[in-house]
């Protein structure tokens, strides 16, 4: 994907806001302060698009970045931030849940863990959530500047068993700062919303 033209259409905290002119749509989701926002940028090559923080929660609302007049990449808010409210929590939990339930022009979902990590107990509900609703899910591995090559075999090992991985679905590493691995996700992107360029 060339990306010529971004735009931020919409900051949605409900279904009646969703942009409505049916472009394919790929959502990224992950635990709070994971680097959602930091590969939504990488992605589409600006450094600070899409706001983000080394505080754990900025992303409070679905955002819908709208690539070429072609389609949407949807920044969601991270879960498993301890320190929001039970009610906040709650809420976003359902604004989440509303959005991957009903959208249908949702094609897939990047699901972001940190690869540093076993997947917390939130990144495999989520993982396993999004497989009951049959959609096709990149688990992309982030921050692997952090560790060094001869550990990121282990890693992946780790992160898919952990998760209960399916093999249907595809899994890259990733690293925001070194700008490595955003051709392949935007391969994933490409591929699962049938684009050609
Ligand atoms: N070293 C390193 N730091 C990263 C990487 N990606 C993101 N970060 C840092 O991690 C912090 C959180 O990044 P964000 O992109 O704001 O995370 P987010 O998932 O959008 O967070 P919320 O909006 O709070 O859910 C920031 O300080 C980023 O600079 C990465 O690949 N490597
Ligand atoms: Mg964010």
């Amino acid at each position: 994907m060339k990306v010529q033209q971004v735009k931020l259409v919409m900051s949605a905290v409900s279904a009646k806001q969703y942009p409505s002119d049916g472009y394919p749509e790929i959502a990224l989701a992950g635990r709070s302060n994971v680097g959602k926002s930091s590969l939504i940028n990488r992605l589409i090559n600006r450094n600070r698009y899409a706001r983000t923080s080394s505080t754990p929660g900025k992303t409070q609302t679905l955002n819908f970045y709208q690539i070429n007049d072609e389609m949407y990449l949807v920044d969601v808010p991270g879960y498993g931030y301890a320190r929001v409210s039970k009610a906040d929590r709650a809420k976003f939990g359902e604004m989440i849940e509303e959005y991957l339930t009903t959208r249908k022009t949702l094609k897939g979902v990047v699901i972001l863990v940190d690869g540093r990590h076993e997947p917390t107990d939130d990144d495999v509900s989520m993982y396993q959530y999004v497989q009951y609703y049959h959609l096709p899910t990149l688990v992309v591995a982030t921050k692997m500047d952090k560790i060094p090559r001869s550990k990121w075999n282990k890693q992946e090992s780790s992160i898919k068993k952990k998760l209960q991985f399916n093999q249907k679905d595809d899994f890259v590493f990733f690293s925001a700062p070194k700008n490595f691995g955003q051709e392949a996700v935007w391969n994933w992107i490409d591929a699962h919303t049938q684009l050609t360029n």
